[in-house]
């Protein structure tokens, strides 16, 4: 049975889900790196929120680990490529808090027109400062937001039924989908100069890292006011402290900080700041729906093989996984096959598909192509980090699609590019659009099941080899199950070559007695 670890605080939806789906479950939440690595060992799974950082160190010790899930959006906290390289899914639920998130930006673009949090403490200490808290009006004032995404557009279509101007920095943004949406789309420097309000919805990445920099804080409408429900690190903490103190920057609401949890930020207690503890998607509605999504997604995987959200593998819907699931399996077969027999010398791989196979989704089989493939050099390589193995050792993948009559109704054929130039090719087709088939072996035509314990032996066609071969391996005890064989001529005489499935592994000196028979070129043990 798999097992799930929630370590971050969770709607218990998620708990009940991954029992009801047959996931053994802890929750554990509060725990430091350390204590983490030492527990994460058991588990297949990992759901977590913002706060549990999945570092390197973690993925290292996390020698089961199949999937990590994010009940949420952002996925900072998570290192993807670590996780990639270990064959670990990483999802998140892109949707279940994005309304949520939206509402809380508009809620501290409110606070922060009319200072609430300030005219509240004063009046709860008896001061009733009326004359001290003028705010400003709402209507007709440009809202310029930096990300026009999924919260993004929320905020928009709220902040337009406020009556605002919306104006949009977002290089992804199309014109058309900025027409639909109701705003226009700007130039950053152009937003800086016209936002009464400005409000952050990108995610954190290398371009993103300190968007509102000193000198773009210093480009923007003096007076404005800025709230981030998005990131800490989108803003230059510091120079937005300078900008308010200057008064240059009339107003500032920080749902995120560069540092969580914040205790202690310069920002505390400047005048017109306004802070929440990441609260963005602190509402029952959205942590239900991000709880049962982060689950479901999480046990389909764990359980069915279905993935959903997924950040670095692609993706399998419940509709598409029982078409492409034979496929795959043919994929990593023939990826299997030709890795095994061909590992050393490989530059570069071409899968090509036919008849019904050229309809689907290519990115799941080439995924396990290359699986199958890489196999030989670690056993942990799976279709998630297999394709980042291939790039980190220069393969050259290419994928061909045929439209053209074929002499299967569907075929799957894989061509590996050796170091010489010279080209090697397997195919393999399904029968009863269920089973896994080799039809071609290196330009000969070969039906086997590529199953368990396997030889290849590649000889001289001659009468009398294939009893020689059948005594060699009986005398030693090996019992053969299955017998396929082919020829690279029509006639008698040419190359040829065996494949036979054995009832367990051919040991060592066998293999040798094989490879001494007269006329035998290659022998090689395969495993499928
Ligand atoms: N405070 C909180 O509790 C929450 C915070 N978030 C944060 O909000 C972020 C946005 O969420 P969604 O709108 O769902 O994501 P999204 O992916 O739908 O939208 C992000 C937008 O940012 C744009 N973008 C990317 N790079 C950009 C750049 N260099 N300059 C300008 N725009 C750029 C993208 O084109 C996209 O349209 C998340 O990444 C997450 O970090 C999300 C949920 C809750
Ligand atoms: O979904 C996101 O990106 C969020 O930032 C929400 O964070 P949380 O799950 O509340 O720790």
């Amino acid at each position: 049975m798999p097992k799930v670890l929630i370590s971050d605080k969770m709607d218990p939806k998620a708990a009940e889900i991954f029992r009801a789906r047959g996931v053994e479950v802890d929750e554990i939440t509060g725990k430091t790196k350390e204590e983490l690595i030492a527990i994460i060992g058991q588990y297949d799974g990992l759901a977590i929120r913002s706060a549990t950082k999945v570092v390197k160190e973690v993925l290292d010790a996390a020698t089961n680990l199949k999937v990590v899930g994010r009940a949420g959006i952002g996925v900072d906290n998570v290192d993807i490529p670590a996780a990639s390289a270990k064959g670990v899914v990483v999802m998140n639920t892109p949707f279940g808090n994005s309304i949520t998130t939206a509402e809380h930006a508009i809620a501290l673009m409110f606070a922060l027109a009319r200072q609430l949090p300030e005219a509240d403490t004063s009046t709860q200490a008896g001061k009733w400062e009326k004359n001290r808290f003028m705010g400003v009006e709402l209507t007709n004032k440009v809202l310029g937001l930096i990300g026009a995404g999924n919260i993004g557009s929320i905020v928009a279509d709220r902040a337009l039924g406020l009556k605002m101007k919306v104006v949009a920095y977002d290089p992804f943004l199309t014109p058309e989908r900025a027409v639909e949406m109701g705003i226009e789309k700007v130039a950053l420097d152009e937003l800086l100069a016209r936002a009464d309000f400005i409000t952050l919805h990108t995610p954190l990445t290398d371009q993103t890292r300190n968007i509102l920099s000193a000198e773009n804080l210093a480009k923007a409408k003096k007076g404005v006011r800025i709230i981030n429900c998005a990131r800490g690190g989108l803003i230059d903490e510091a120079a937005l402290k300078a900008a308010l103190d200057s008064g240059h920057v009339a107003g500032a609401a920080l749902d995120v900080f560069v540092e969580e949890p914040a205790k202690a930020s310069p920002l505390f207690g400047t005048p017109n700041f306004i802070s929440t503890p990441h609260l963005g998607a602190s509402t029952s509605e959205a942590q239900v729906n991000v709880a049962i999504q982060v689950a479901e997604q999480m046990a389909d995987y764990l359980v069915a093989g279905g993935i959903t959200n997924a950040l670095n593998v692609p993706s399998l819907s419940a509709e598409e996984a029982p078409k492409l699931r034979p496929y795959m399996a043919l994929a990593e077969k023939l990826g299997g096959l030709v890795g095994q027999l061909e590992s050393d010398h490989i530059r570069g791989v071409s899968i090509e598909t036919e008849g019904a196979a050229a309809e689907l989704n290519a990115k799941p089989i080439i995924a396990a192509v290359l699986a199958g493939l890489m196999r030989v050099y670690s056993d942990t390589v799976n279709m998630v980090n297999a394709p980042f193995l291939a790039k980190e050792r220069g393969l050259d993948v290419r994928e061909v699609r045929h439209d053209r009559e074929a002499d299967y109704h569907t075929l799957l054929r894989v061509t590996i590019k050796l170091e010489d130039g010279s080209e090697r090719s397997v195919a393999g087709t399904l029968f009863s659009n269920s089973e896994p088939r080799l039809v071609e072996l290196f330009g000969i035509k070969m039906e086997a099941d590529l199953d368990g314990e396997m030889l290849y032996v590649v000889n001289q066609d001659a009468p009398g080899f294939i009893g020689r071969i059948g005594s060699t391996l009986g005398e030693a005890g090996v019992n053969i199950a299955t017998f396929h064989l082919g020829r690279r001529s029509h006639g008698p005489g040419g190359e040829a070559a065996l494949l036979l499935s054995v009832d367990g592994p051919v040991p060592e000196p066998v293999l040798w007695n094989v490879c001494n028979l007269p006329g035998v070129n290659k022998v090689k043990a395969l495993k499928f």
